[in-house]
């Protein structure tokens, strides 16, 4: 069962930044044992959790979440269940990928980008072999616990917080990451497993280009013609080998059938080194 934690068990510090879903916060819990721990606190914007069957889809969501367990991906500890509902999380110190590899851009060495890239695969596949789907695979939700070591956190957020399973509902209220997104998801809604390898060729597209923004300033629509109609893919980034370029490519078969499984990529991302 989830673990329920109590508002009054947080000691709020520093905000930590504004990830998806909400407003992240630097935190100690004073757990009923005495003990304290530093966490970080994603405290859920009210418009995610206010009706009330989302709670349970969203409590159904944590049990799984929070039987997840492997060092690449943020461990949750536990959830608040008061308004505004907060999960309680693993504290990576050295926050997202995202910022990181945007402050350093090309003094990020490209073995460190390498090593995150196998990391992110293992962490995918672990998720893949629990039948986690994530859906919101992105360089902004990859945390660095320390400077060698990176975690998946987010995963299942767009399906806890969005009422239909498989379809989450191309609601205005969500910012639906197009760019990242494999074409069946962006025509009709679909994720799975292949799509999230989709998602991690965007990841890894903006891990060697120091997170530039992927398809700059084109529409969902744009994208899809690009992408279904011309063929077209994201360039090379200068800095990103031609092997590692090639998983990429690998990533962004149009055919969900053709993409290659995390537990290929862990292979194939390895044997590129
Ligand atoms: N755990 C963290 N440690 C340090 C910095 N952090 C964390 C999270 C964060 C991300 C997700 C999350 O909630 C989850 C985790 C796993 C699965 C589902 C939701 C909690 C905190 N977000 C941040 C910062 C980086 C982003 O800009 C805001």
């Amino acid at each position: 069962l989830t673990c329920l934690i109590k508002d009054s068990e947080l000691a709020f510090g520093d905000k930590l930044g504004s990830g998806s879903f909400g407003v992240v916060r630097k935190a100690e819990w004073h757990m009923p044992t005495g003990q304290v721990l530093p966490v970080a606190v994603k405290t859920l914007r009210a418009s995610m959790s206010r009706e009330a069957d989302l709670i349970t889809d969203f409590l159904q969501e944590v049990t799984t979440m929070q039987s997840l367990d492997h060092p690449n991906i943020i461990r949750l500890y536990g959830v608040v269940l008061t308004q505004p509902l907060k999960m309680v999380t693993e504290l990576a110190t050295f926050g997202s990928l995202y910022d990181i590899v945007r402050m350093r851009r090309g003094s990020y060495p490209l073995a460190r980008l390498w090593l995150f890239s196998s990391q992110i695969a293992a962490g995918m596949e672990y998720l893949e072999s629990h039948h986690f789907i994530h859906r919101d695979l992105a360089a902004r939700n990859v945390l660095l616990a320390s400077k060698e070591l990176v975690k998946i956190g987010d995963f299942g957020l767009m399906r806890g917080l969005g009422r239909d399973k498989d379809h989450y509902i191309m609601g205005a209220h969500r910012r639906i990451p197009f760019a990242w997104c494999a074409p069946e998801s962006l025509r009709v809604g679909f994720f799975s497993h292949a799509s999230d390898v989709w998602m991690y060729g965007v990841t890894l597209w903006e891990m060697f280009t120091y997170c530039e923004e992927p398809w700059l300033g084109l529409s969902a629509r744009q994208i899809l013609f690009r992408v279904e109609r011309e063929g077209e893919r994201l360039p090379r980034p200068s800095d990103c080998p031609q092997e590692l370029y090639s998983v990429m490519r690998k990533c962004w078969a149009c055919n969900p059938t053709d993409r290659p499984t995390f537990a290929q990529l862990t292979t194939l991302v390895a044997e590129a080194q």
